[in-house]
């Protein structure tokens, strides 16, 4: 990897804290940092040089996956880091940053090349950007990269104002707008396992498959982000990015390069396919809404939505949805995709069932049996891995069927989370990959599609519905399934009441007939 600054504003905040320090020290260990480099950390609180670096210990020892096991290597690794208090309001400060850093450049040989992580509100984004050219910063020969965490934007219109102040500054190709669900492992491993294996890829349309679902839900609920969440709920803080970005990589076509423009343009072209909601009505038939009322999980008593700190006691918020979502193209017409996501449900998972189309019912087996569809399923979180589910006699049985698995489990083979989505994606900024960052284009389609769910909702919040913290969610979520002759298949074999609350992790395969 070529030397680099790095930045990360917003560097005594939780995010630098739980992921971003951890990300380095693990590319540090793994020699993908190299030496040559520095990491500023900028933020308004004093800290010396000596506290930050604490701090940074402090955050391995509590999130990292590599811990500190040898001293004198950890010394190294933080006599990289620096801190300078600096409000991002005031340009002097950036004069001053721009000064640090040619000592920094000079002390580590970094090249001149910049990378600017805005772990920071979004609503101080564009001040950075503009601060950073007038403070000198973009002056160098090498290369400068922006880093934006998510939300980008509210809706369409705030999305393009904040995207048209970055772009005063820096190139489109010079931004990177992390949604970190595609740093994950098992989402980047959609397109491997559909485009390097012959037997999928000629299966993968409408002819032989019935619907998909993609389940991305949390045991916990707003957690200290009430304030934020409150403002955003599910849909925005999940559907827009996470949610589409899987769908995306369900549904897109082989690209004809390995290119990252080349598979950012396959992405986006589903994004055009997306079949839009055209009135409130069309919404609500295919859109279903919640919010947690009290309820318990591991016998533990958990408060209402309403009853969080910093959320508003008669907010309208959802902190559920379930979306019945079409692509009207040659491939997927008549599949639908069913998305779900939720607060305090029972399991901390994220999986994308593919369900196949069932064999003709007047083939003999199907005809003596009650057959199970096929089942192949992604498990990106917190296990790791793939399986299939298909049918096969019961030995020694009189010819019973019985559905069976192959499953790979990667998490059981080289642990959770392995490398952590973080890791992955500063890496790929650094080496100038934006494959797995979000591009202008898909960001503006994600936010048309979702504000048409977000303005009929907003006429009247008749249709939100309660759920009870730990549940599954709505009944009506279930109903939409039904409606189709689907049904959501178990989280990880598992229906409810059936979760393995002590440990609330999914065993590693279970079958449900
Ligand atoms: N935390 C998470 O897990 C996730 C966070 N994100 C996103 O990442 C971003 C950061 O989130 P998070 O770390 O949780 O937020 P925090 O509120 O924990 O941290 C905000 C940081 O911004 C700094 N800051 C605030 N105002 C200024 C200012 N005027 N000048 C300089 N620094 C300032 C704060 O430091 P100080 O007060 O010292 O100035 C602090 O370091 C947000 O966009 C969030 O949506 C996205 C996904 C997950
Ligand atoms: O972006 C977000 O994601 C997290 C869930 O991420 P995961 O990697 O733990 O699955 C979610 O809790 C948070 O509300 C949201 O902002």
């Amino acid at each position: 990897m070529s030397g680099a600054v790095f930045y990360i504003f917003g560097a005594t905040g939780d995010l630098a804290k739980r992921k971003l320090f951890p990300a380095f020290y693990a590319l540090y260990r793994e020699g993908k940092l190299g030496e040559n480099f520095a990491v500023v950390g900028l933020a308004r609180r004093p800290r010396t040089n000596e506290q930050f670096r604490e701090d940074v210990k402090q955050s391995i020892n509590d999130f990292a996956r590599y811990k500190i096991t040898n001293e004198p290597e950890f010394a190294n690794f933080a006599q990289h880091f620096e801190y300078m208090s600096l409000d991002i309001n005031n340009v002097a400060g950036f004069h001053e940053l721009n000064a640090l850093t040619a000592r920094l450049d000079e002390q580590f040989q970094t090249g001149g090349n910049r990378l600017f992580y805005l772990a920071l509100a979004p609503e101080l984004f564009g001040n950075v950007s503009y601060n950073l050219r007038e403070g000198g910063l973009l002056e160098t020969q090498g290369w400068h990269r922006l880093v934006i965490e998510k939300p980008f934007g509210y809706d369409l219109p705030s999305a393009e104002r904040l995207n048209g102040q970055l772009r005063q500054v820096f190139e489109e190709k010079d931004i990177y707008r992390i949604d970190h669900y595609l740093g994950k492992e098992m989402v980047q491993n959609i397109e491997f396992v559909r485009f390097a294996n012959a037997f999928f890829e000629p299966l993968w349309n409408n002819k032989y498959i019935a619907n998909i679902q993609i389940t991305l839900s949390e045991t916990v609920g707003v957690e200290e982000r009430g304030g934020y969440y409150d403002h955003s709920g599910a849909l925005r803080d999940m559907g827009q990015n996470h949610m589409l970005q899987m769908l995306m990589m369900m549904a897109m076509e082989p690209p004809s390069r390995l290119h990252p423009e080349d598979i950012r343009d396959e992405k986006v072209k589903v994004l055009r396919s997306l079949r839009l909601f055209e009135n409130s009505d069309d919404v609500r038939a295919n859109v279903v809404r919640g919010q947690y009322t009290n309820g318990t999980s591991k016998g533990k008593a958990l408060p209402a939505y309403r009853e969080e700190e910093s959320v508003n006691p008669e907010s309208t918020t959802e902190t559920y949805f379930a979306a019945r979502v079409h692509v009207d193209n040659f491939r997927w017409a008549g599949v639908p995709f069913y998305i779900r996501t939720g607060k305090r449900l029972p399991l901390k998972t994220t999986e994308v069932v593919v369900e196949f189309k069932n064999i003709p019912n007047n083939v003999y087996l199907a005809k003596k049996h009650d057959l199970q569809p096929n089942l192949l399923v992604f498990r990106v979180n917190p296990m790791e891995g793939i399986y299939l589910k298909m049918n096969a006699k019961q030995p020694g049985s009189e010819g019973v069927i019985v559905p069976v698995a192959m499953d790979f489990c990667q998490s059981c083979q080289i642990g959770i989370n392995t490398p952590e989505a973080y890791e992955r994606l500063i890496y790929d900024a650094t080496r100038g990959d934006s494959t797995y960052f979000t591009r202008w284009d898909e960001v503006a389609l994600a936010w048309s599609y979702v504000d048409r769910i977000a303005a009929a909702w907003a006429e009247s919040s008749a249709d939100l519905k309660s759920y009870p913290a730990g549940s599954w969610g709505p009944e009506e979520a279930t109903q939409m399934l039904t409606q189709d002759g689907f049904k959501w298949w178990p989280i990880n074999g598992q229906n409810e009441g059936e979760v393995d609350w002590e440990t609330e992790s999914p065993k590693a395969s279970v079958l449900t007939k």
